[in-house]
């Protein structure tokens, strides 16, 4: 489908009641924003970092836009990058190593993640209340389930959220280091995590709220993806290609308990054979 300047149109998304999971056999879901509030814990440690540095560097002022344009759902450095580049400020790379004063790349992403662990340890974390009871009922249906996240801090915060013994499958920012996965808007974390599963990615749903991450979903073949409007809006997440988009997980119930009654084997029909009386 086209609009009239010719550019593609999206399809509509479809409401969260109607979406057809049918063969969806796996849930790949992102975790900040997604199953934990923790995007918000994010979203302030870039701007306690940032606020100040691009103050000093006489450069337009950080608003939590930035944090959407530039910063979202990407590996740690990368959110830095592509901030300075909005900027046009260019740092040394310097090394992971880096002290969290040092003004590189690697040090100012070092910087914020000191000021995202300590409102970790300061606050804890409480998961979405939707999205435990959509991951309750995905996996009483025998759907398998996995966290994708860019995030190299997502076992500090499943465990912190009480969420670390439901997943064995967990695509990280680590991990995606180790083995030289691309990060988000590239779909290879979620690819890598459906394999792990042993699944197809057409069985397999991706749950999103960032841009990078939906961009990541609608970029491989996966059976659905899921837009969660954290912040990022509906006309948004339509435009990167959510299939469906929901404010809380929740909405999904209905969906969800319709294909797993549709997918249970059948009970046996009663038996018509009389007894004999004798
Ligand atoms: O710095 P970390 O914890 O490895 O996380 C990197 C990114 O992880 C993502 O999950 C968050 O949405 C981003 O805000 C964050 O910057």
């Amino acid at each position: 489908m086209t609009s009239p300047d010719n550019s593609p149109t999206p399809p509509t998304p479809v409401d969260p009641r109607d979406a057809d999971l049918s063969g969806i056999r796996g849930w790949l879901f992102d975790l900040d924003g997604v199953l934990t509030p923790t995007a918000v814990v994010h979203m302030h440690a870039w701007s306690r970092l940032f606020t100040p540095f691009l103050e000093a560097h006489g450069a337009k002022p950080y608003s939590d836009d930035d944090y959407f344009a530039y910063i979202d759902g990407k590996p740690r450095y990368d959110g830095v990058r592509s901030l300075l580049e909005s900027r046009g400020i260019r740092l040394e790379e310097g090394e992971v190593t880096d002290a969290p004063t040092a003004d590189t790349v690697h040090g100012l992403g070092n910087r914020k993640n000191d000021a995202f662990n300590a409102t970790l340890a300061e606050e804890g974390v409480t998961a979405y209340p939707g999205s435990v009871a959509l991951l309750d009922a995905v996996t009483r249906a025998g759907a398998a389930i996995a966290v994708v996240s860019s995030s190299k801090n997502a076992p500090a915060v499943l465990a912190a959220a009480g969420l670390a013994d439901r997943f064995e499958v967990v695509v990280d920012g680590a991990v995606a280091a180790r083995e030289g996965i691309p990060g988000k808007p590239e779909p290879d974390m979620f690819e890598r995590a459906a394999e792990l599963l042993g699944l197809p990615t057409e069985a397999c749903a991706v749950v999103e709220d960032a841009e990078s991450g939906v961009k990541a979903g609608a970029a491989g073949e996966f059976g659905i993806v899921v837009g969660v409007d954290r912040g990022v809006g509906r006309e948004a997440l339509e435009e990167l290609g959510a299939d469906v988009i929901v404010d809380d997980l929740d909405e999904l119930l209905p969906a969800v308990e319709r294909a797993a009654a549709a997918s249970a084997p059948e009970s046996p029909a009663p038996s018509t054979t009389r007894e004999d009386p004798s």
